[in-house]
């Protein structure tokens, strides 16, 4: 069978968890490069590519397809470097970054007509960065934004939506611009709003001490993503700095409506702007798994008490189900806690849920 040759540019968490997706099926060859050399081990050692490469533009020359996953900055010098290169056979050439714009104008530079430009956004991630953090499933149901470059790129787009299918992620065709602006609205903006609720929280310590003892599960969630990697989130927000501006303004003036209705403790207005929020969140969360990547959680009561934690973790893993994240809510000491359990997917979610429940546990998922 004649492999697809493709390459990986930028085995990070996002590059990584494409090539290891890709690299499952007899289909595809996968080069990966990296300028880190612990990265390219890894990645070689642990199956997540069948070869390395220090050379950009030699691999290059070999792939039918280019998937370009570093930081936003160097995935724009890489398509520089592209532009130099004297392919000889038909590449196409996709991206993982997080803003489209600054991408597809670069992508308009490229003058080279064996070259078809397909921009892309995988709509998953994690606060880890880096190939260690790279899972297969990290994209499954998640969506996948396509931007074509030119209408004729229809018999491109297939061919690239059949490599990356092994991502099982559902494509959305967007346009860059309007890429930008929502997912300025629910992914870029919220983690700038997350990094200032935990500085004000920081500076509110100053004044009592025991203030992050009552940080509780609200403060936790709500910030949860201000864990996540600052240089990347830094190239995210300067590369969408006009739409984060606009944003900002637009939230500044709702704040200071807000402060208003608090000041003059206007209790129907208040009720009808949380009413209005809640009615719009619950809608959100019946949805599939949708731009924001929200795994599939469940809620287990638990007794505070040694080794509840591991009973339930122990009777999954027994089952073969893999929990994506484990967080302890609500703990006080020999109170009933919870547990929440995130899973990667619906089926995993259910199972359990009816799994544990027939093992005496009371569990919930929220809607
Ligand atoms: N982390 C996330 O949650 C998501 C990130 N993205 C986008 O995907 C891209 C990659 O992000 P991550 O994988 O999270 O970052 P990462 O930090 O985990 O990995 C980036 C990788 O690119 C490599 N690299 C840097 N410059 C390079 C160059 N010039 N040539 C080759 N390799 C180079 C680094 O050594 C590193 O291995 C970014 O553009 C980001 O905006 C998209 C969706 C989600
Ligand atoms: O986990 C989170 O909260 C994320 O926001 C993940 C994420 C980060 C960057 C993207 O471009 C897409 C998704």
């Amino acid at each position: 069978m004649n492999k697809k040759n493709i390459l990986v540019a930028g085995l990070g968490l996002i590059g990584g968890s494409l090539a290891k997706s890709m690299a499952a099926s007899d289909e595809n060859h996968i080069i990966g490069y990296d300028l880190n050399e612990d990265s390219l081990k890894f990645a070689l050692l642990n199956g997540i590519v069948h070869e390395t490469s220090h050379n950009f533009t030699q691999s290059a020359l070999l792939a039918d397809f280019i998937i370009l996953a570093a930081p936003i900055s160097e995935t724009i010098s890489l398509m520089r470097e592209i532009n130099t290169i004297a392919f000889k056979k038909e590449v196409i050439i996709s991206d993982t970054a997080s803003v489209k714009s600054p991408i597809m104008a670069a992508a308009k530079l490229l003058t080279n007509e064996k070259v078809t430009f397909i921009g892309g956004h995988p709509m998953a991630g994690s606060h880890k960065k880096g190939i260690q953090a790279a899972k297969s499933h990290l994209f499954e149901n998640a969506i996948y934004v396509l931007s074509p470059t030119q209408e004729d790129s229809e018999n491109e787009l297939k061919k690239l939506q059949t490599i990356l299918s092994s991502a099982k992620s559902k494509f959305v065709i967007l346009n860059p611009d309007e890429h930008d602006e929502m997912t300025g609205v629910v992914s870029h903006f919220p983690h700038l709003i997350a990094s200032s609720l935990v500085h004000q929280a920081k500076k509110w310590e100053k004044m009592h001490e025991f203030l992050p003892k009552l940080a509780a599960g609200g403060f936790r969630d709500i910030t949860r993503i201000a864990s996540s990697n600052p240089k990347m989130w830094q190239d995210i927000f300067s590369h969408n700095s006009s739409k984060m501006s606009v944003l900002l303004e637009d939230w500044i003036q709702e704040m200071k409506e807000l402060k208003m209705l608090l000041d003059k403790d206007d209790k129907e207005k208040m009720i009808t702007y949380l009413d209005k929020a809640k009615l719009y969140r619950d809608g959100l969360a019946e949805s599939e798994k949708g731009a924001i990547p929200s795994f599939y959680d469940l809620y287990v009561d638990i007794r505070d008490q040694t080794g509840a934690l591991a009973t339930v973790v122990q009777l999954l893993a027994n089952e073969n189900i893999s929990i994506k994240n484990i967080e302890i809510l609500e703990v006080r000491e020999d109170i009933t806690g919870v547990l929440r359990l995130s899973f990667y997917t619906k089926d995993a979610q259910l199972y359990s849920s009816r799994f544990l429940e027939n093992n005496g546990y009371e569990t919930m998922i929220q809607k």
